[in-house]
């Protein structure tokens, strides 16, 4: 990242302020003011200025270093209530690989993971409402203490699916931790027992989340624009 980029976009963070800043440093770049005042920019402002932003995103939810945060605050809450114990993280591909691997190194405990696949949206932005396991578990659950990580819960169709299938395993306890809700989607009465962020009924990808397995790998959370899933 070019220094005058990095120094815009801890302005941009710091403040609205920032952005006057921003517009005198890039003033100067560009040889006097060529935009009018814009008191409104915004940090996607200087990231689409820059080019960091993908073009196919609409807005910026939660940028890389307040999922960081948020995950540190998770695993905190995590290593406080499982003391004592061996949690065992149970990952949902693939959305959730970008998290569970972060989270499981903000926990301070000895805790292991395995990964589960379910498919129920395939290439597109609405549930089929059917879940299908694509991948079980490598060990036996008997006895464990597990925590589902998933990156998002919408209609809670997954999850119930998911809540159902692995109580039936004689586990000792099992919980739900997901980076995102999407509460006022919900078909089912579910809420997750962590949850990283609250968000409106939109259409989000990036950490993991995709949209016909794109923007898997945008380090931030973002809504896709519509058009993309529209043509
Ligand atoms: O609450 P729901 O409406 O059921 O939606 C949540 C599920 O949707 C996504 O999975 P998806 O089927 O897209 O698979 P992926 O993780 O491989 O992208 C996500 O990872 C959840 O598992
Ligand atoms: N990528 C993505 N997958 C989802 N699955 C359920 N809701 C969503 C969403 O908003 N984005």
């Amino acid at each position: 990242m070019d220094s005058d980029l990095f120094f815009a976009l801890r302005l941009t963070a710091l403040s609205q302020s920032g952005m006057i800043f921003y517009m005198l440093l890039a003033s100067e770049k560009r040889g006097g003011f060529r935009k009018p005042l814009q008191f409104s920019f915004s940090l996607e402002y200087v990231l689409e200025e820059y080019g960091v932003m993908h073009e196919d995103i609409k807005e910026i939810l939660f940028s890389a270093p307040e999922i960081a945060n948020r995950i540190q605050e998770l695993g905190k809450e995590i290593t406080r209530d499982y003391q004592g114990r061996q949690p065992l993280l149970i990952g949902i591909l693939k959305g959730a690989v970008p998290f569970i691997a972060d989270l499981m190194r903000v926990i301070d405990l000895p805790v292991s993971y395995d990964l589960m696949a379910v498919s129920s949206y395939g290439a597109s932005t609405k549930s089929s409402g059917t879940v299908r396991i694509l991948k079980d578990l490598d060990a036996a659950l008997e006895g464990r203490d597990a925590i589902i990580v998933e990156d998002i819960v919408d209609t809670g169709l997954t999850l119930k699916y998911l809540l159902e299938n692995l109580r039936s395993r004689q586990v000792n306890s099992l919980k739900v931790c997901t980076l995102l809700d999407k509460p006022s989607r919900r078909k089912v009465a579910i809420q997750p027992d962590y949850n990283g962020f609250e968000i409106p009924d939109k259409f989000v990808v990036g950490y993991g989340l995709d949209y016909a397995e794109n923007y898997r790998n945008l380090p931030y959370i973002g809504v896709l624009k519509e058009a993309v899933y529209q043509k």
